[in-house]
């Protein structure tokens, strides 16, 4: 007899591991959009400044006037309290330090010194008042903000967010917002420092005209420095931004309840904490590497400016000493450069996060002009209902950055009442023909039309009002499940309908079993939330579609994740709805295809055979090779 033939010995050594590689790298500088540090000069981002202004006082003024208002009188009043406080030092002080009896003077300098006391108990009054204001301006600027970013995202047209740069120019945006946080107090602090720097100086001017030249000079380098300072920072962040997306992306990934099971499993734990600290520290090493050249700029900027202060000192001693100035004034004119010099310091501070801040906000600007290009722009008009047929003629839809198209010439007319299956291997362009059905996606050449109007010519918010999808991936939304059926959309029958279209799919007892039934919180990682299982999920993303009890029902793959009870409900009730609308499913489960009327089966984005289940299934095409792999076990 001879030996049995020896199995293969099962692969029990463990492969040698590799060290795993390092994060891609993502630059988004200058391929996306153009670094608006390029070209500019020190005075153009000077001169930027008033604009700054003048966009904070309109985004403020829209917001709160009064506020405004009260920010606008609160800069006069500091203004002013600065002056009345100078000019009474220099008053006091000229009785201060005259001759005579010590009771006498100060006898004599009560009324400047009570002058002094109201001037500066009222500009402290009018600096609280303006952060007060301040106050009531920013949260809700921040909120505007960011509802225009979140707003102008969700409303642009589907396919521009596949655009290449479309995500990295919208974290670029998201900085924006985060500077809105202290934009109006930075131009407040810039107002005020202008306001207190202009009585300062005039106050100054008056005692002698050589101070004034002297304290700008001191301080000119240190705002040349600040703006040179901001404009590195800015380049860093700049080089920085694509890996920031990257980077919060994975953070989002990586620290979801939601991929807790793959993450810990796969033993993917380790790469991710791994890629997460190297590609934060590609962005620190950045910017780190910015930090000599920041402090280069600081430290010859400081030692001009000082070189400059020593000059302003000297002169001032030299003009007292000389007796050019009286002893009183030179006191006074003490006061005058302390107070312009810190004004200075502060317009210095301030102008420069001022411009800083406007680099954000072009940005921002820049990307809610870029989405709102990318808004719909389609016809106004309203589809007719119900939709009673839907035609597409000689459709084309490329993916941008893609070579061929996803859907490559496609006719086809599906009527009320009728359900089309689709079928076909993965990538064949099954989900992208639904998009255009659906009018998510407009195509490229050739028409989609329903009811006999062509979908570039219809509203889209009328238009999907008569729609209804079960899309692959579709979203688990951390709302309450009456929320999650409605989609914030209830109607007048209340909970009956909701109650109803949880029926159909078969999640009824599961949701009545929840602790607090419809108004349970579907999400485990927010406080007093729960989870449902996959496929529990899936039903409850049908029983939105059905709920919605639409023209166009679209399910695409709606039962992979069911159970055999659960995909039977769901196609018996499709069946059952299918009188009043066009039912299109897509699915890679052939023998659910007997309940469609029709069977496209698409390759290369194109119909490769068409028919009823058993001309297709019997045809000798792909559909029946593909059939006889599903059941060849
Ligand atoms: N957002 C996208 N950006 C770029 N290309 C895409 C995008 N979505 C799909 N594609 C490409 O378009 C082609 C068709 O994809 P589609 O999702 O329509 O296929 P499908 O038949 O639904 O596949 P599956 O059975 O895997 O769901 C594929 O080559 C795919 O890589």
């Amino acid at each position: 007899m001879s030996p049995e033939p020896a199995s293969p010995a099962p692969d029990t050594a463990a492969p040698r591991r590799l060290p795993p590689p390092p994060p891609a790298e993502l630059r988004y500088g200058g391929r996306h959009a153009k670094n608006p540090l390029t070209d500019a000069s020190f005075a153009q981002m000077c001169r930027r400044l008033p604009s700054v202004l003048a966009q904070t006082a309109r985004m403020a003024w829209v917001i709160d006037r009064r506020a405004v208002l009260l920010l606008a009188s609160c800069q006069l009043a500091i203004g002013t309290s600065a002056a009345v406080l100078l000019t009474a030092t220099s008053r006091a002080m000229r009785w201060i330090l005259a001759n005579g009896e010590v009771a006498d003077r100060l006898h004599q300098a009560l009324p400047a010194l009570l002058v002094i006391t109201c001037a500066s108990a009222a500009g402290r009054v009018a600096t609280a008042l303006s952060s007060y204001a301040d106050g009531r301006i920013t949260p809700r600027l921040t909120t505007e903000s960011d509802c225009a970013l979140v707003a102008a995202v969700c409303r642009m047209e589907a396919a521009a967010r596949a655009e290449d740069g479309c995500a990295d120019r919208q974290e670029a945006a998201e900085m924006g917002v985060v500077r809105s946080h202290v934009m109006v107090q930075d131009a407040t602090r810039f107002t005020a420092a202008v306001v207190r720097m202009v009585s300062a100086s005039g106050v100054l001017s008056v005692l002698h005209p050589l101070l004034l030249p002297l304290l700008l000079l001191a301080v000119v380098p240190a705002g040349v420095g600040a703006v040179l300072h901001a404009r590195v920072s800015y380049e860093t962040h700049y080089a920085n931004v694509g890996d920031r997306n990257v980077r919060q992306n994975l953070r989002g990934w990586a620290t979801s309840v939601k991929f807790t099971d793959e993450i810990r499993a796969n033993g993917m734990t380790s790469y991710l904490v791994f890629w997460y600290r190297s590609i934060s520290e590609r962005i620190d090493a950045r910017t780190l590497a910015a930090a000599p050249k920041m402090l280069r700029i600081v430290l010859v900027s400081s030692a001009i400016g000082g070189i400059f202060l020593v000059a302003t000192w000297a002169g001032l001693a030299w003009l007292a000493a000389s007796g050019r100035i009286e002893p009183a004034i030179a006191a006074t004119a003490v006061v005058a450069v302390q107070t312009a010099l810190a004004a200075l310091s502060q317009l210095v501070i301030y102008g420069a996060a001022m411009f800083h801040t406007s680099l954000y906000l072009a940005d921002m600007g820049g990307f809610l002009d870029y989405a709102a290009e990318r808004a719909p722009s389609r016809g106004e008009f309203t589809p007719s209902r119900p939709v009673e047929e839907i035609r597409l003629d000689e459709v084309v839809y490329r993916y941008p950055g893609k070579e061929t198209p996803a859907v490559a010439g496609v006719s086809l007319t599906v009527r009320s009442g009728e359900i089309l299956a689709v079928v076909g291997e993965n990538g064949s362009g099954k989900s992208t023909l639904t998009r255009l059905l659906a009018a998510i996606f407009l195509a490229d050449k050739g028409m989609v039309s329903w009811n006999g109007r062509n979908v570039a010519d219809l509203d889209p918010d009328s238009l999907w009002d008569l729609s209804g999808l079960v899309p692959q991936n579709f979203a688990q939304w951390p709302l309450s499940v009456r929320d999650n059926v409605t989609l914030g959309q209830p109607r007048e029958a209340g909970d009956d309908l909701v109650w109803r279209a949880l029926e159909e799919v078969g999640l009824r007892d599961a949701v009545e079993e929840l602790p607090g039934g419809l108004d349970t919180l579907l999400a485990r990682e927010l406080w007093g939330g729960t989870e449902l299982s996959g496929g529990q999920w899936q039903r409850l993303a049908c029983a939105r579609a059905l709920y919605r009890r639409s023209s166009l029902l679209i399910l695409d793959e709606p039962t992979s994740q069911m159970d055999a009870r659960g995909e039977h409900a769901i196609l018996e009730e499709i069946k059952t709805i299918a009188a009043g609308r066009i039912t299109i499913v897509v699915t890679h489960q052939l023998v659910n295809t007997k309940i469609a009327d029709r069977i496209i089966v698409m390759e290369h984005g194109r119909i490769a055979e068409h028919g009823t289940y058993d001309e297709v299934a019997h045809g000798g095409g792909l559909f029946a090779e593909l059939l006889a792999l599903s059941t060849d076990r």
